[in-house]
């Protein structure tokens, strides 16, 4: 089992010192740094939009992963793109097109993601995995970080990891949304391959250790 790729998630991050945070991971064993972007539709909340992700993207020395939890994503991908984004997340729920979506995106040179919430079935994956680079597995119900981490991932975890190997696809796993120490390891274990992590990160006495944890699951 090879290690994890770590995505601390920046929503937890203290936005009063978001340089000193943006260089702390940029100093630590974190692997992508993963941007939470709610537009107060798609989710119930708001988070931030281009400007603090521009102003992300000057400090940030790894590749930003970039969440949409926002209706229409197809409208923002270039803008998103020419702020930094390496890989872009849209959500199965917001897409009418997700074909056109996910071929858009690799147009733009960018990795493409696809998000699902905790009630959408992975079998509705399968006609489109090969073109997924990323499926990003929400454990919680996106639009807060801080939440509890629903149980029922473990199996979804499974189910998509079968569906990935039938179709030969290259597609990782990310989980968002509650991950942890307890839950990290046994989450790898099933077959995951990305662990964002918000709270666990920034709330922790010492964040570089704590990645560095989750890192040497
Ligand atoms: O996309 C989301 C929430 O909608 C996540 O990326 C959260 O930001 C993860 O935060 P924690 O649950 O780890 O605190
Ligand atoms: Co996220």
């Amino acid at each position: 089992m090879s290690s994890p790729i770590i995505a601390p998630s920046v929503l937890a991050a203290d936005f009063a010192n978001l340089q000193r945070d943006i260089e702390m991971l940029n100093e630590s064993q974190a692997d992508w740094i993963h941007i939470d972007i709610m537009d107060g539709v798609f989710v119930p909340n708001i988070s931030f939009g281009l400007p603090v992700m521009e102003a992300i993207n000057q400090y940030a020395k790894k590749p930003l992963d970039v969440h949409l939890m926002i209706v229409q994503p197809e409208k923002y991908l270039k803008a998103f793109r020419d702020a930094g984004a390496a890989t872009i997340t849209v959500h199965y729920e917001a897409c009418n097109h997700l074909h056109r979506v996910l071929e858009e995106i690799k147009s733009l040179d960018c990795k493409a993601g696809v998000a699902i919430n905790p009630h959408t079935n992975v079998q509705l994956l399968e006609d489109t995995i090969k073109d997924i680079d990323v499926v990003c597995m929400m454990s919680v119900n996106p639009g807060f970080g801080g939440q509890k981490f629903i149980e029922n991932t473990y199996k979804k975890v499974r189910q998509l990891k079968e569906i990935i190997a039938e179709n030969n696809a290259q597609t990782l796993i990310e989980i968002d949304g509650g991950v942890n120490g307890q839950n990290a390891g046994p989450l790898v274990a099933a077959g995951a391959d990305v662990l964002v992590a918000g709270s666990f990160v920034f709330k922790s006495v010492d964040p570089l250790l704590t990645i560095e944890e989750l890192k040497n699951q």
